[in-house]
């Protein structure tokens, strides 16, 4: 690298850092910062003669922005080194250990957050102040004290500054980002910048509404006496301070690398952002001895996790029609690697979506995809725009069948009912496991039958003969008759399932279920009185259905002919403190799940999926997770599955 290139690159990382730092509102990705830091910190390594004496490798974090009132942090606070593989960990180790000996490894998670410095003296919160440049930061008292799990008095009078992590839970920030879109407002980045920017409100109101979090992960000044920082921060703990769900005390590579992967295994899982893990030497007599560098502490580093955020751009938007005829834009990207798998498109929902996000073809964009979660583009990076993005226009014909579409607002319909694509999505919805269960029956066989105009609509299915599907490319005896007995196999099957497989708009398994037993077959001439006065069916639901069977009363008629499904008996269940509840299941149980659902709906009760503030209990078995956590915070009653037995 060329000094001319060091120094460019020195711009580029400070204008990414004052845009993350400053504005809460960051231009790159974390991996697109962190590759470039370190580009710069290797040339500074070389040559350090020539680097720069305000170089970001050089400082911590931010400046201190003039609204609000400055405050000196009594010990200075610092950022982290970072490592990213294995290989760097037991380099680190080796440092540590070659200068100090064996050690013992306090590891925690490393929650994506805001930092935070909390002065107590006397038993009360005195001040809150952000790390800002380390030296000092930004007093934000007033926002911090609404924050419920920072204590405003704890039992310990001597004077001690506690360090945490000021975090927003994932689903709080999405809450955010939503309401923010409907008000106009830029959304924000990710649940840090939203946590960063929820504290630095003028208007401590705000901040109260945002329902922050703080976990503490360390000390700045204090005059405790115990030898270890596991130690101190149990101390800390029981002063009313929240405990981070996991941590390990770990002595090898191995034991830090298990729970390394560990962690990442229960990155979806746990609420809050997690974007590494950190690793402290345990024993604070050797800290001392290890020292600082002028930015860290040598006796800690964060063994960051792979990116989930990644940098793309769009190629293309194209257009997918729906089962319902509900057309969704798709960001067609450069495909990239996140966490192991390659994306290469994202859904974009609806064009108001596009409109509010301004999403041009050619854009550059910030892509999340984590877990099982559909990739996601959480941000456009108007900077980088060069004038050639094309704005997308919303449609007027269908892309399939080019019939005019309705355009709703946020829903644009195709609403002509033999539209191929609408045509084989709902094939595919009926055959699904959860609906009419068709093994044999998958999307590319659906799309291979309709084109080949051996079915039209899910009513042919049950035409279908071995002399049909013979001739087909692929066909073969065994295969024939396997899909025609599972297709056989569905007559008789419970109407509820009949019901869900449909695919009517709004109407899900659970809703499905409720009109099965209300009505039965005569669902096909339920009025909407009748129906809205179902416990759980709302108006939208309402209307969907009875639209529905407006146009397809018909065909639904001639399925209950063929298919005969069983009706099931409405049976009032006998009182019991079940009955009528919403209930949701989580966790491993002396039983299946749907043993237990079964029995539980047997009793009246709703088993629904989710936990919401309208979930009565949740029910947890051993290794429970995200629902029962979510539960406690919610204020939702919980119960061991012991428990509930105990009940009945
Ligand atoms: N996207 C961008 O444009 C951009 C710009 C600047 C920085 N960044 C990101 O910010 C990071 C660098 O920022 P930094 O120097 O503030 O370091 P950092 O945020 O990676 O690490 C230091 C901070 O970690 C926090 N932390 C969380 N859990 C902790 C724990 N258990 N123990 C101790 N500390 C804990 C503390 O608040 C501490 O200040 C990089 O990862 C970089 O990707 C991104
Ligand atoms: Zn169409």
């Amino acid at each position: 690298m060329t000094y001319e290139n060091y120094l460019k690159k020195v711009e580029t990382l400070k204008k990414w850092a004052h845009a993350y730092y400053v504005e809460d509102n960051p231009v790159a990705t974390d991996e697109e910062y962190d590759r470039l830091y370190h580009e710069v910190l290797d040339y500074e390594t070389e040559h350090p003669d020539k680097a720069l004496a305000d170089s970001p490798t050089r400082r911590v974090g931010g400046v201190v922005r003039d609204e609000f009132n400055k405050a000196k942090h009594i010990k200075r606070m610092w950022s982290m080194e970072d490592v990213f593989t294995k290989e760097e960990v037991q380099e680190w180790l080796e440092r540590i250990e070659k200068n100090v000996g064996k050690c013992e490894y306090f590891c925690e998670p490393k929650f994506d957050g805001a930092s935070m410095n909390l002065l107590y003296d006397d038993g009360k919160l005195l001040r809150a102040i952000t790390r800002g440049d380390g030296v000092i930061g930004e007093e934000v008292t007033d926002n911090v004290r609404t924050i419920r799990s920072v204590p405003l008095a704890i039992d310990y009078k001597g004077l001690i500054e506690i360090r945490g992590e000021v975090v927003i839970r994932k689903d709080d920030f999405e809450a955010i980002n939503e309401e923010r879109l409907e008000e106009g407002e830029t959304p924000f980045a990710n649940p840090r910048n939203a946590a960063a920017g929820s504290l630095r409100q003028l208007d401590s109101s705000i901040t109260a509404k945002r329902r922050l979090v703080f976990y503490p992960w360390g000390l700045g000044e204090n005059t405790l006496d115990q030898t270890k920082l596991s130690e101190k921060m149990a101390f800390i703990y029981a002063q009313g301070f929240l405990r981070p769900p996991y941590h390990r005390e770990c002595n090898t590579l191995e034991e830090i690398e298990e729970f390394y992967r560990f962690l990442i295994s229960k990155r979806d899982e746990i609420p809050m952002m997690m974007d590494g893990m950190v690793i402290k030497v345990d024993e604070v007599e050797k800290q001392e001895e290890l020292g600082y560098t002028v930015k860290f502490p040598k006796w800690m580093c964060a063994y960051k996790f792979p990116a989930i955020e990644k940098v793309t751009q769009i190629r293309d938007i194209t257009l997918q029609v729906g089962r319902t005829g509900v057309i969704t834009p798709v960001a067609e990207i450069e495909p990239v690697n996140i966490e192991g798998a390659v994306v290469s498109r994202a859904t974009l929902h609806n064009f108001d979506e596009i409109e509010r996000k301004d999403i041009r073809i050619g854009d550059h964009v910030i892509i999340i995809r984590s877990g099982d979660v559909i990739p996601k583009i959480i941000k456009v990076l108007t900077d980088r725009r060069t004038g050639k993005e094309i704005p997308v226009e919303r449609p007027t014909h269908c892309p399939t069948c080019g019939s005019e579409l309705l355009d709703e607002g946020a829903l644009i319909k195709c609403q002509n009912l033999e539209c191929p694509d609408r045509v084989v999505n709902s094939i595919i919805h009926f055959a699904r496991k959860s609906c009419m269960n068709i093994d044999g029956l998958g999307s590319k066989i659906v799309e291979q039958l309709v084109k080949e105009g051996k079915i039209h609509d899910i009513l042919d299915l049950y035409s279908l003969k071995y002399e049909d599907l013979s001739d087909l490319e692929g066909f073969k005896e065994k295969k024939i008759n396997n899909l025609l007995n599972a297709i056989a196999e569905t007559k008789g099957a419970p109407l509820h399932r009949l019901i869900n497989a449909m695919g009517i708009e709004h109407i899900g398994e659970v809703a499905s279920k409720a009109l099965a037993l209300e009505f039965g077959l005569g669902i096909v001439d339920a009025t909407f009185e009748q129906i809205v006065a179902i416990d759980g069916i709302g108006e939208e639901m309402a209307n969907s259905l009875l639209e529905f069977m407006r146009v397809n009363r018909e065909k639904v008629l001639k399925l209950f002919e063929v298919v005969q499904p069983t009706v099931e008996e409405k049976v009032e269940a006998a009182d019991n403190p079940f009955k009528g509840k919403t209930v949701v299941l989580t966790g491993t149980m002396s039983e299946s799940r749907g043993k237990i659902k079964e029995m539980l709906e047997a009793l009246g009760a709703k088993v629904s999926g989710s936990v919401s503030k309208k979930t009565d209990f949740v029910i947890y078995g051993e290794e429970a997770g995200s629902k029962l956590t979510k539960a406690q915070s919610l204020g939702v009653v919980t119960l061991k599955e012991e428990e509930m037995r105990e009940m009945l």
